[in-house]
């Protein structure tokens, strides 16, 4: 579906950051309000750093959120690969210490932890409230890399998996992902970009014809696309 998104252009980073925290907080608040509950999916990488440290000093009912990943490198927390890892060090401190934050990688043996992952994405992100993406260079999104051997089962709007496990050359390690299915389903989806490379990016996936991942989640979701990029 062409267009199925907005575009949202800050200036600067820190605006960007600014206004990102304050639309995910008064999401995450309207639910809480409505449901006394709220859910929250991030993604990992260098980008949302500074989003995270503005989103953890931001007031919300955070002892009333379930935060986990989009997608995880599978190395433990104190790998500086892990998203884990990032979100345990910018995210869950401050006002948002009290967040119950549910990782994707937990024991360190595979099956148990997609198992214990679909459990409480069944049971609390189904759907996530407000899904939180970012993208690489390549197209990707989530864990959702065009090499990766599962690509079309990832990306399949009608599989019934919420999450699976990537195999990719370029990934650098097995990776964990939530699926496109459950991704597209999220009642707000943001795309975090940053810079004038991942706008050109953005460009040619959003241009006719494009088959790239992040293009097919934008097509796939079942709001417009919320797009915030900043210089
Ligand atoms: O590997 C990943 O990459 C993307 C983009 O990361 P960035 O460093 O370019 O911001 C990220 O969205 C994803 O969560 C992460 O696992």
């Amino acid at each position: 579906m062409a267009g199925n998104y907005r575009r949202n252009d800050f200036a600067d980073r820190e605006s960007l950051a600014a206004a990102l925290a304050e639309t995910v907080a008064s999401r995450l608040s309207a639910e809480i309000q409505a449901t006394q509950a709220a859910s929250l999916a991030v993604s990992g990488g260098s980008t949302p750093a500074r989003f995270f440290e503005v989103l953890s000093n931001t007031d919300i009912a955070w002892d009333s959120v379930n935060l986990t990943l989009i997608d995880e490198r599978y190395v433990p927390d104190t790998s500086p690969r892990s998203n884990a890892g990032l979100v345990k060090a910018k995210l869950t401190r401050n006002k948002a210490a009290n967040a119950r934050f549910l990782p994707l990688y937990h024991s360190g043996e595979l099956d148990a932890d997609l198992k214990d992952a679909e459990h409480f994405l069944t049971s609390f992100f189904n759907p996530p409230d407000v899904a939180i993406l970012g993208m690489g260079n390549d197209g990707h999104t989530a864990s959702f890399f065009p090499d990766a051997k599962e690509l079309e089962h990832l990306l399949d709007p009608a599989s019934r998996d919420e999450i699976a496990a990537v195999h990719a050359d370029s990934a650098g390690e097995l990776r964990l992902t939530l699926t496109l299915s459950l991704i597209r389903r999220a009642h707000f989806i943001a795309l975090h970009i940053e810079g004038a490379e991942k706008l050109a990016t953005l460009e040619k996936a959003l241009a006719p014809g494009s088959t790239w991942p992040i293009r097919r989640v934008i097509d796939a979701a079942t709001s417009p696309v919320e797009i915030f990029w900043a210089p």
